[in-house]
């Protein structure tokens, strides 16, 4: 079966500065991966050239068969992208928000209208549906940009640090839509500075560190979240 993320000795450089260093990795479909590792490791880099939103140096990288450099397009309708940023227009609703989204990920209209009232629902912002975003709380951005990152449904799903300025309200979204029949057969990869949130999500554990993966093992592997701790709490720091 085709893995969902595959990538081969990817590089980046920023300036002179080498950020990631032939980084291999597989993931299957379906598959849970963390990626913890210090700051400037570079995990946010290697999420966004999945995503397409910058080119690697060197290497390659596939998402569902399709290479992000000759086929973006295609890979940014196979890809979610939960991240600090919302990437939404304040001057707009929230309505015309995912409508936006939608047209670009090609979405019929149809289709469209009831996908847009569905996670307007599932937010909790189907009343706000008419207001524009720039009058909306931090929380009501949160979770109309879970929203915005699910519109299309995608099958690869990039959480950096989505837990991270959530509030409990949004956290609960998107926890319930995570788990949702939706989603759960989507391959996910997140990055994440709580170890036991990581930990307790995902099935398989990543250490990123100075731009190389020096970790990779199952879930299994460790009877507990205690074990883990113990044996790459010292990895982290
Ligand atoms: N656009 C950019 N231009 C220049 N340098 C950059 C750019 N983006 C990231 N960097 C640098 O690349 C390195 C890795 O950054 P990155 O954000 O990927 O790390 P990270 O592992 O996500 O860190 P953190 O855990 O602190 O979020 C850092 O030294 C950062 O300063």
């Amino acid at each position: 079966m085709e893995n969902a993320v595959s990538i081969r000795e990817l590089s980046k450089v920023f300036g002179k500065t080498p950020v990631l260093k032939a980084l291999d990795l597989d993931l299957k479909k379906g598959e849970f991966a963390v990626i913890f590792g210090p700051n400037g490791a570079g995990k946010t880099t290697l999420l966004k050239l999945i995503s397409t939103l910058l080119e690697p140096t060197g290497g390659s990288v596939f998402v569902s068969g399709f290479n992000v450099s000759e086929e973006p397009e295609k890979v940014r309708k196979e890809v979610g992208m939960l991240s600090h940023d919302s990437y939404l227009y304040g001057e707009l609703t929230a309505r015309e928000n995912l409508h936006f989204f939608g047209k670009m990920y090609g979405i019929e209209s149809q289709e469209l209208e009831k996908r847009i009232s569905q996670l307007l629902t599932d937010a909790g912002l189907l009343t706000k549906a008419n207001e524009r975003v720039s009058t909306f709380s931090r929380g009501m951005k949160q979770r109309l940009s879970i929203a915005r990152a699910l519109l299309h449904r995608p099958s690869l799903l990039l959480l950096d640090e989505p837990y991270t300025g959530l509030d409990p309200g949004a956290s609960l979204v998107f926890e319930n839509l995570l788990k949702s029949s939706e989603f759960q057969g989507s391959t996910k990869l997140m990055v994440s500075h709580n170890l036991e949130r990581g930990f307790a999500l995902c099935d398989r554990l990543l250490i990123l560190d100075k731009g190389k993966f020096v970790y990779d093992e199952s879930k299994e592997d460790f009877s507990c979240f205690e074990d883990f701790r113990e044996k790459c709490g010292p990895m982290l720091t």
